[in-house]
């Protein structure tokens, strides 16, 4: 029998919510804390977070917290469940009402752009260091609308020291939820990051009313592209086939649930980017993760011509079907690049 926690979800939106489900049925006793004191009021009167969860029902053993001093009280490990955008903030709270080490597991898909720092970077620079225990991410094909109906689901967590993220793979897994350890930590964030640039392509091409053949070529050409950065900047390449690459981008680029997708396909449709953020009320973390996956492609010299596309239609006003017109006519290749690179050095 698994020992039982208190554990904390900083963060009370979709994804902090849902895995505070999976925590709770695994019997810990979870806080969930988050900003709004409307909702936390919510989650511990009516034991609902409708505005992110609708229709899901919440276990009395997760309590709501609006303090972090009280949530991060006498506990050992976090979830940190917030947007890219406002994890330094949050991490600058923490480290305000801590004076013991945490274990933080990260869970958000993100690359800070111009520092081009993955999360788990962000956390190791913001934190002081003796506040913290291990840093762990916790990634995969996901939807939190699945996990809270406890519909099947596969993750996995990664770690710079393996030891902590079995722990976590203890705390979550169950029999719906079932997690992997990989110690690739780069590839596991790269995956998890990039493959929302890819999602909101798909989406602006199933908004374009193109088919599956184009949303198959965006998926497969996409991971060649991740891949590409990914083991540049020191990746194992076999990391991209597994959850958090191939099976992330699967999830997301055909999923109605996908936030990033959605998004996508209303700029597909025609819609500006203000007006689709605006109307998302949930966090679409592709925007600024292809600002950073741009600005990385420069860093890296590596080609990504899909993330470069979509930086043009989201931050230069290109439009989405000139884009993919010029993607299709770009100069012929091969489809390997070992291939590619051992015929051109037989010329
Ligand atoms: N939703 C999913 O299915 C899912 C699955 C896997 C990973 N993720 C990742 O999890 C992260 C969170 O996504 P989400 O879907 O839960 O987002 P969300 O939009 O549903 O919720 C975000 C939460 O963060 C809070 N928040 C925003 N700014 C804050 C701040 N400055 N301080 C404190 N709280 C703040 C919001 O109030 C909200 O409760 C993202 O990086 C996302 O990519 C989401
Ligand atoms: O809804 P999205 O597009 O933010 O994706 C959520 C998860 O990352 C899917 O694994």
């Amino acid at each position: 029998m698994e020992r039982k926690e208190k554990i904390t979800v900083v963060g009370a939106g979709s994804w902090g919510t849902a895995l505070a489900l999976v925590l709770a049925d695994n019997g810990h006793d979870v806080r969930l804390w988050g900003h709004n004191p409307k909702q936390i009021e919510e989650i511990n009167q009516l034991h609902t977070n409708k505005k992110y969860l609708p229709g899901v029902e919440l276990p009395n053993n997760i309590v709501g917290y609006n303090t972090l001093k009280d949530a991060l009280n006498e506990v050992e490990t976090c979830i940190l469940a917030v947007p890219t955008k406002a994890i330094r903030e949050v991490l600058n709270d923490m480290a305000n009402v801590r004076q013991e080490p945490l274990t933080i597991v990260h869970v958000s898909k993100g690359i800070e752009p111009d520092t081009l720092l993955r999360i788990s970077e962000m956390i190791e620079d913001e934190m002081p260091e003796h506040l913290l225990q291990d840093v762990v991410v916790l990634s995969g094909p996901s939807h939190a609308e699945e996990v809270s109906m406890r519909h099947i689901t596969t993750v996995t967590v990664s770690s710079k020291n393996i030891e902590a993220a079995e722990k976590v793979q203890d705390l979550f897994i169950n029999s719906y939820f079932r997690v992997y350890t990989n110690p690739d930590i780069i590839g596991v964030e790269i995956g998890g990051a990039l493959k929302n640039i890819i999602a909101l392509a798909a989406g602006i091409t199933d908004g374009l009313g193109y088919g599956d053949n184009a949303k198959a070529a965006l998926i497969t050409r996409g991971l060649a592209e991740i891949a590409r950065l990914g083991t540049k900047m020191g990746a194992s390449p076999l990391t991209f086939s597994g959850l958090t690459g191939i099976g992330d981008l699967i999830v997301t680029c055909t999923s109605v649930h996908s936030r990033n997708w959605r998004a996508g396909n209303l700029l597909g449709k025609g819609q500006k980017l203000e007006e689709v953020l605006e109307n998302m009320g949930m966090v679409v973390e592709g925007v600024r993760t292809t600002k950073a996956a741009y600005q990385l492609a420069e860093k890296y010299q590596v080609k990504m011509p899909i993330t470069t596309a979509l930086h043009n239609v989201l931050f230069q006003h290109a439009n989405p079907k000139d884009e993919v017109d010029a993607l299709m006519t770009r100069v012929k290749t091969h489809e390997m690049e070992d291939l590619a690179n051992v015929l051109s050095s037989e010329q």
